[in-house]
């Protein structure tokens, strides 16, 4: 279950510095690396973290493809008298996520440091932080471990009994939320598996290359600083997507013939591939809606039938926080009006 972003950790370490623009992606070479989640405890009946009512809270971002498929993964299964959510503003700036809109400067702009805390700027489904009315994500961290040095990442599932990080890695939060509260659910709920034994190589299978290409190759494109960097990115992507529209030939779900995480994976990435990677991250060789009309209507039927899907997807956060945060790539922090729709209807 380990590993997804286990490949580059240390290389990343020293740029994750808390005195370093949190904003600078890319390596000398022009790669953009992900680094590794740190906290990698589960809920688990009998464990440290045991299934409880009330007891953990998700902090997300609306605008986050990785936390976005817990909050897909949540409803699906149920889990809202579990885990509480709390919401990021959509901007994040030199200090990371933020619970607050960050003071603009006196032309309107957001400026380069962000240490103050701003006006709400009318951006809805922002919560701010429930528990510690934290300014910064970052403060989450530090309570927990004032030494951390790596990155300050959504989503963070905390538990509110022992005030700690349970875990800051999606693809393991979303698999023991998959069983973990199965004994407190109802049958409807409990029968919902999304990761079914006997299609977990198909889904361990997919999700490698998946995660590579797709879901971690937009932003390996988007964030490339080099020519050669950016077209072995984003190549790779849309040979990826070719691969994908054709598994979907004739078929309703990614793997099997039933929902399951790997359709939840893909969903968040594919989602905002349109509205925001066409254009933001380069990735414009084709659109979801002209080039791909089996994933097209997957991405449909996934967004209009399923309310799970649908009630967490939130284009405002999702294309404010991409055109807004990055100026090295989108400096006057315009956001484009279009595609219209978002996404289109069934
Ligand atoms: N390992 C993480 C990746 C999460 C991640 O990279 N989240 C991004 C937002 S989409 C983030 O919080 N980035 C802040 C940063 O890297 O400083 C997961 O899948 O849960």
């Amino acid at each position: 279950m380990s590993g997804e972003h286990g490949a580059h950790e240390g290389e990343s370490k020293a740029a994750a510095g808390s005195k370093q623009d949190i904003t600078a992606w890319a390596s000398k070479d022009g790669q953009f690396r992900r680094q590794a989640s740190t906290f990698r405890d589960k809920i688990e009946v009998g464990g440290k973290y045991p299934p409880e009512e009330g007891r953990y809270v998700l902090y997300v971002s609306l605008a986050c493809p990785w936390a976005h498929r817990t909050l897909i993964v949540r409803k699906l299964k149920g889990l809202e008298k579990f885990i509480d959510v709390a919401v990021v503003h959509a901007h994040m700036g030199a200090l990371g996520w933020s619970f607050y809109p960050p003071v603009r400067d006196q032309d309107g702009g957001y400026p380069k440091t962000q240490g103050e805390v701003g006006e709400p700027d009318g951006l809805a489904e922002v919560t701010g932080d429930p528990l510690y009315k934290s300014k910064f994500l970052r403060e989450l961290y530090f309570r927990v471990d004032p030494n951390y040095s790596g990155r300050f990442t959504v989503p963070v599932l905390w538990d509110k009994k022992t005030e700690s990080i349970v875990n800051n890695e999606s693809s393991e939060i979303i698999r023991f939320m998959n069983s973990e509260f199965d004994s407190l659910l109802d049958e409807e709920h409990v029968k919902l598996d999304l990761y079914p034994e006997a299609l977990r190589s198909e889904i361990d299978d997919q999700n490698k290359w998946v995660y590579d290409t797709v879901n971690n190759g937009v932003y390996k494109s988007g964030f490339a600083t080099t020519q050669q960097a950016y077209e072995d990115n984003v190549v790779p992507l849309f040979k990826s997507l070719d691969r994908l529209e054709k598994m979907l030939e004739g078929k309703q779900f990614i793997a099997g013939d039933q929902l399951t995480e790997a359709d939840v994976r893909l969903y968040t990435t594919i989602i905002r591939f349109d509205p925001v990677y066409y254009n933001h991250f380069k990735t414009n060789i084709g659109t979801i809606r002209h080039r791909y009309p089996n994933l097209n209507a997957w991405q449909k039927r996934l967004y209009w039938q399923n309310d799970a899907f649908k009630s967490t997807t939130n284009f405002d956060h999702i294309k404010r926080h991409y055109f807004e945060s990055h100026p090295q790539i989108n400096p006057t922090r315009v956001v484009p009006v279009g595609p219209q729709p978002h996404i289109e209807h069934l």
